[in-house]
C-alpha cells in the first residue's frame, strides 16, 4: 500500500470498518474484513487503495497526489459527475465535475457474510455550486469483498429535467503499462488526442501515450497484465475510456512512477451528457474481479 495511507487518529465504527484521518487531515475509511484491505476517502468518495487478502495492490494512487482536500486526488477510483473531462462555458468549470472535489456523508455500512459495503452520500444540501442549480442526490456503494464493486446511483430530485454524464476513473496499478492488453473495447474508439474517429478491431495493446473513448466496448472488458487479468464487469455504462498521458504527466503525477499506471474507466457519456427526468434514478457500476 503507499505509504501515505497511514492513519494518524482512528476510531472502530464496526467489526471491520474504522474511521480516522491521514496526516493532512483527509478523513478516511478503511475496511478490513477475511476478504480484502480497503482505503476510502470521504473526500470524492474515492477509494484509494484495494488490496485483496494474500494479493498485491489492485488500485494505482500518485505519491504526488494532493490529499489536503484542495484539489481533486490523482489515483484510486475518482467520481466523475455531473459531467466528463472539461465543460465549455463562460466560467471555467472543474474538469469533470465537482464530486471529486467535495467531501461526502458516510450513509451507512452493512456488514455482510460476503463482505461490507461502505454507502456513501452527497446532495444539494451539502453542494450546490452556483453552475449546477439542480437537487440532486448521488449515493455510491464501496463493496469490499475478494472482488471489488462500485455502484453509483445518481437522482434527480429537482423538478426540472437536467443531463449529466458520470464515469469510474479507474486507475490500475499494472506493474508495466507497455505489457498491458485491454479486451472487448469494440472496434471503434474516439481518439481524444487527434479528434478523429478511428477504426480497430481486436485488442488494444497499450502503447501511451493514450486518452481513448470506446462508445461501442462490452460490459465485460478484461485488462490483463503478465502478473494478472481483472474483468470488469460493467451496469449502466456506454463507454469505456482508456488513458495513459505517456511522458507529459500532469503535476501531480511522476513519470516514473507513472509507468506502473492505466486508466480503464467505467463511463455513461450519452451524446451530450444523458438526459434524466425529475424524480428518475440511474446508475452506474462496475464489479472487478481477478480472472488469473
Ligand atoms: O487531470 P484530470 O482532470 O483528472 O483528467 C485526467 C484524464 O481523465 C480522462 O481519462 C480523460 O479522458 C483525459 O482527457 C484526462 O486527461
Amino acid at each position: 500500500m503507499y505509504s501515505g495511507l497511514h492513519l494518524v487518529s482512528q476510531k472502530g465504527l464496526t467489526d471491520s470498518v474504522i474511521g480516522g484521518t491521514l496526516q493532512g487531515g483527509l478523513p478516511v475509511l478503511v475496511v478490513q474484513n477475511r476478504f480484502a484491505r480497503a482505503v476510502i476517502s470521504l473526500f470524492g468518495a474515492q477509494l484509494l487503495s484495494f488490496i485483496p487478502a494474500g494479493q498485491r495492490e489492485w488500485l494505482w494512487l500518485s505519491q504526488k497526489a494532493h490529499l489536503d482536500q484542495t484539489r481533486p486526488i490523482r489515483g484510486g477510483i475518482p467520481i466523475c459527475w455531473p459531467w466528463f473531462g472539461a465543460r465549455p462555458g463562460p466560467q471555467p468549470l472543474p474538469s469533470h465535475g465537482f464530486a471529486r472535489n467535495h467531501l461526502w456523508q458516510l450513509d451507512g455500512i452493512s456488514e455482510q457474510i460476503q463482505g461490507t459495503i461502505v454507502s456513501l452520500f452527497l446532495s444539494d444540501d451539502q453542494v450546490k455550486p452556483d453552475y449546477w442549480p439542480y437537487a440532486y442526490e448521488l449515493q455510491l456503494d464501496i463493496h469490499v469483498s475478494h472482488q471489488l464493486g462500485l455502484t453509483l446511483t445518481c437522482h434527480n430530485c429537482d423538478r426540472r429535467p437536467w443531463h449529466f454524464a458520470a464515469a469510474l476513473h479507474s486507475y490500475f496499478n499494472v506493474g508495466q503499462v507497455q505489457s498491458c492488453q485491454v479486451h472487448g473495447l469494440g472496434g471503434r474508439y474516439r481518439d481524444k488526442l487527434s479528434g478523429q474517429s478511428v477504426i480497430h478491431p481486436g485488442v488494444l495493446q497499450v502503447r501511451p501515450p493514450l486518452d481513448r473513448i470506446y462508445p461501442r466496448a462490452e460490459p465485460q472488458v478484461v485488462l490483463a497484465t503478465p502478473n494478472r487479468s481483472l474483468l470488469l464487469d460493467q451496469v449502466g455504462m456506454d463507454s469505456v475510456v482508456v488513458w495513459h498521458p505517456g511522458r507529459h504527466v500532469p503535476g501531480d503525477m511522476e513519470v516514473s512512477q507513472g509507468e506502473s499506471m492505466l486508466c480503464v474507466e467505467t463511463a455513461l457519456l450519452g451524446d451530450q451528457g444523458v438526459l434524466l427526468a425529475p424524480g428518475q434514478a440511474q446508475q452506474l457500476a462496475v464489479t472487478i474481479s481477478r480472472q488469473r
